[in-house]
């Protein structure tokens, strides 16, 4: 493979300038400038040619031959940058791969929330808490999260901690995904902690089984292929900081094109896709494989709008919308987005993320979510690309492969009482490992019945 996109940007990027909203205020700009210096200087995350492969697995997703599987967590912390965590997450989401490929008998391009995800946008900029107000936390890449002056305070020596997190990150995952770990022959040890203690790892048990019964089927017809050994794992984050993800752009030297060495996807988010705003323009200007976040407001001119700003070619797999509308909105407002936008000739990849139209929060002041109404939102999709004969391209979640409790409901159930008993997010309710294959069962159904 071609790797290059190693050249610094040297002209003065095009998103310079415009507006920028969530991006945090540096009381000290020097200590910004020199950051930013040191991080233009850092090697690249990712390659372009990686980036191209994830777009080219995007294109059959848009067109309706393979499905997206996106998830991890909401805010990555950089004291969870351990191996346990990161194999954990990463086991979650290939048993959910597992059940889905095989259920649903479709090909499933896996990327992470990952290697990356450590900035938040906020509907607040502060928080009270007994009187005192403070900024918001933004995540680690910005400030601490402990509710004291000096933590949030942002920080852009956070920058290049995000950097070294997200690198070694990488790294592990990179190991775990070709190095044995990710062999579909270990389907079965992936759920090895997990069987006894769960009714949907007693499930997975079962296809597992099924799963070992074909493999073996195959190896005595003399067929093995490698294809099984190793899994394509990609890297994906939210945009937002936009000093950081400017640092990480680089030219790459085979096309003369930029690409985001930060991660091999990068979405837009709901607060930051302002037509004329930095962000859509930073994105329209790199090659990597793009998401936007759609959420419940969003009009027709808008999905038009970033159709014409970010895919002008009409190319598969360079764009996708990621749906968050929440259960309430997403059979009202979505058919006619859907229907505009593929009479324009797009060929665009349509998601759900179920999860960010359906917080609230408890009595217990933790923020959490329903699972029937992250499901419900998943249904509400499939209906609506039934109803028009699109194609439902894919899930993105947050989740971890810990157990949790900050979602409720379920089949091994989190009740309301339960919240508080380990709810570690630093910022959205996650659905566990039980919850996140509980939705990977079901949305295999509803994909075979599609
Ligand atoms: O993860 C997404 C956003 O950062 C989050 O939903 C914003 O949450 P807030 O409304 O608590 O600021
Ligand atoms: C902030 C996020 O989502 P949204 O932009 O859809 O609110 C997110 O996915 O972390």
């Amino acid at each position: 493979m071609t790797v290059n996109a190693e050249k610094p940007v040297t002209s003065v990027p095009t998103w310079k300038g415009l507006p920028a909203a969530q991006q945090p205020e540096y009381p000290d700009q020097d200590a910004l400038r020199a950051v930013v210096a040191e991080l233009e200087a850092c090697p690249p995350l990712v390659f372009a040619g990686e980036c191209d492969q994830l777009r080219s697995r995007m294109a059959a997703v848009a067109k309706g031959e393979a499905f997206l599987l996106q998830g991890g967590d909401c805010a990555e912390a950089f004291d969870a940058v351990s191996a346990e965590h990161i194999r954990a997450k990463l086991k979650t989401l290939l048993q959910m791969s597992a059940v889905l490929t095989y259920a649903a008998s479709v090909p499933v391009v896996k990327v992470g929330r990952i290697a990356g995800q450590y900035s938040k946008p906020r509907s607040k900029n502060t928080e009270t808490r007994d009187g005192v107000t403070l900024p918001s936390y933004r995540g680690d890449s910005v400030n601490g999260f402990s509710f004291d002056e000096a933590s949030r305070v942002p920080d852009p020596t956070r920058l290049t901690r995000m950097y070294h997190a997200s690198s070694s990150t990488l790294n592990l995952v990179r190991a775990f995904t070709t190095g044995g770990y990710a062999d579909l022959r270990q389907v079965h040890a992936w759920n090895q902690d997990f069987v006894k203690s769960s009714p949907a790892g007693q499930r997975y048990e079962q296809l597992a089984r099924e799963i070992d019964n074909a493999l073996g089927f195959m190896k005595a017809c003399g067929t093995d292929p490698a294809e099984f050994r190793a899994v394509e794992f990609y890297s994906s984050h939210e945009a937002l900081l936009l000093d950081y993800e400017s640092a990480l752009t680089r030219t790459d030297s085979r096309t003369g094109t930029l690409y985001d060495t930060s991660a091999h996807l990068v979405w837009i988010g709901e607060r930051t896709r302002q037509l004329d705003g930095a962000h859509i323009e930073f994105a329209s200007r790199i090659r990597n494989p793009i998401g936007i976040k759609l959420g419940p407001n969003t009009t027709v001119d808008e999905a038009l709008g970033y159709i014409d700003r970010l895919d002008p070619e009409r190319e598969p797999g360079r764009l996708t919308f990621v749906v968050r509308m929440g259960a309430d909105k997403v059979r009202d407002k979505l058919p006619e987005l859907v229907e505009k936008v593929t009479a324009s000739g797009a060929t665009v990849a349509w998601v759900t993320d179920p999860m960010h139209g359906n917080t609230f929060e408890a009595a217990s002041g933790h923020k959490t979510r329903r699972f029937d109404d992250v499901l419900d939102e998943v249904k509400g999709f499939f209906e609506v690309h039934k109803g028009l004969g699109t194609h439902p391209g894919g899930i993105h979640v947050e989740l971890t492969g810990d157990d949790v409790t900050e979602c409720v409901g379920g089949g091994d159930e989190i009740f309301v009482d339960d919240l508080h008993q380990r709810y570690e997010t630093a910022c959205d309710p996650r659905l566990n490992r039980s919850q996140s294959l509980d939705l990977a069962f079901l949305v295999a159904e509803m994909y075979r019945d599609q």
